[in-house]
């Protein structure tokens, strides 16, 4: 292990301030070298204050595991599919960034909440030596159902694997994530830090996630928007509606966060798709 480098109370805050003021983190960096840091030291320094994978920051991300597929993004204004209409209303290309009207019917999104809603449990995140852990940054109650589960469940699954050209086999099981008034997600990657020691345990099946759909369930009251702080974007959450984005491990544009919700409550489905199939014979 190295020493760990002393933060000092100031420079966190600095960082801190800095980047809730819209600063890029690439502008914090840039920053700090002007004032002699170096740059190899500044990186830990920020990732460790910012809690962002140190891999994010680091210019030339290592190639990780050998390439798998890729997902195709949807063109606007719509695709059909299989008589299903899905709109495309806004699109950024770094990183391949989708908003989707219309991805889930109301009474689809509906029969997922009644039949997630009993087997809430409080949301996890992927620890960095590949075990599961109560996050703080996550306060949101969270299920899975595992791939193919039920009936709705399947065919909201074939349906993103048609519009994203992406086998079915290469999906996580669908997560729902339900958030009450404060709760939120704060900014993360959704894609495996390739620096973490767990990293070859997280990614032994199916390899680096390359793409996420986080579907709304419902419409909150205030709040609850998917923020991506590296592009100045908020999607609205809307009921139907989903945002879709595709990265590579090492990538930094992707970074989002739920934000808090300020009135009503929030539910989303999240779809993270791997470069290979993921092995679901293990799951309960
Ligand atoms: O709650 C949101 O809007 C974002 C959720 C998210 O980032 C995730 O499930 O990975
Ligand atoms: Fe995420």
């Amino acid at each position: 292990m190295h020493p760990r480098t002393t933060i000092t109370p100031q420079l966190r805050d600095w960082i801190l301030t800095t980047t809730r003021d819209g600063h890029s983190v690439t502008e914090v960096l840039r920053l700090m070298k002007d004032n002699g840091y170096d740059p190899r030291q500044s990186r830990s320094i920020v990732a460790e204050v910012l809690k962002l994978p140190l891999a994010a920051l680091n210019a030339a991300a290592p190639g990780a595991s050998p390439r798998g597929l890729r997902t195709r993004h949807p063109e606007a204004p719509e695709v059909d599919v299989d008589g299903h209409l899905v709109g495309i209303s806004l699109s950024v290309e770094n990183p391949a960034l989708r908003v989707l009207e219309n991805l889930l019917a109301a009474e689809e999104c509906e029969e997922l909440i009644a039949l997630a809603q009993p087997r809430l449990k409080r949301a996890l995140t992927v620890a960095s030596d590949g075990s599961n852990q109560v996050d703080q940054r996550r306060t949101s109650e969270g299920m899975f159902f595992t791939l193919n589960e039920l009936p709705l469940v399947g065919r909201i699954e074939q349906r993103l694997a048609t519009l994203l050209g992406m086998p079915v086999s290469h999906g996580e099981g669908l997560q729902i994530l339900h958030y009450l008034p404060g709760q939120e997600y704060e900014p993360h990657f959704d894609w495996f830090d390739p620096q973490q020691p767990g990293y070859d345990t997280i990614t032994a099946v199916g390899g680096q996630r390359v793409a996420s759909v986080v579907m709304y369930l419902n419409t909150p009251a205030q709040g609850g928007g998917t923020a991506f702080p590296e592009l100045g974007l908020t999607v609205t959450a809307r009921r139907g509606a989903a945002v879709y984005f595709a990265y590579e491990g090492g990538d930094q544009q992707s970074l989002h966060a739920g934000l808090p919700v300020q009135r009503g409550e929030k539910w989303i489905a999240t779809k993270w798709l791997r470069e290979r199939p993921y092995g679901h014979s293990h799951k309960a």
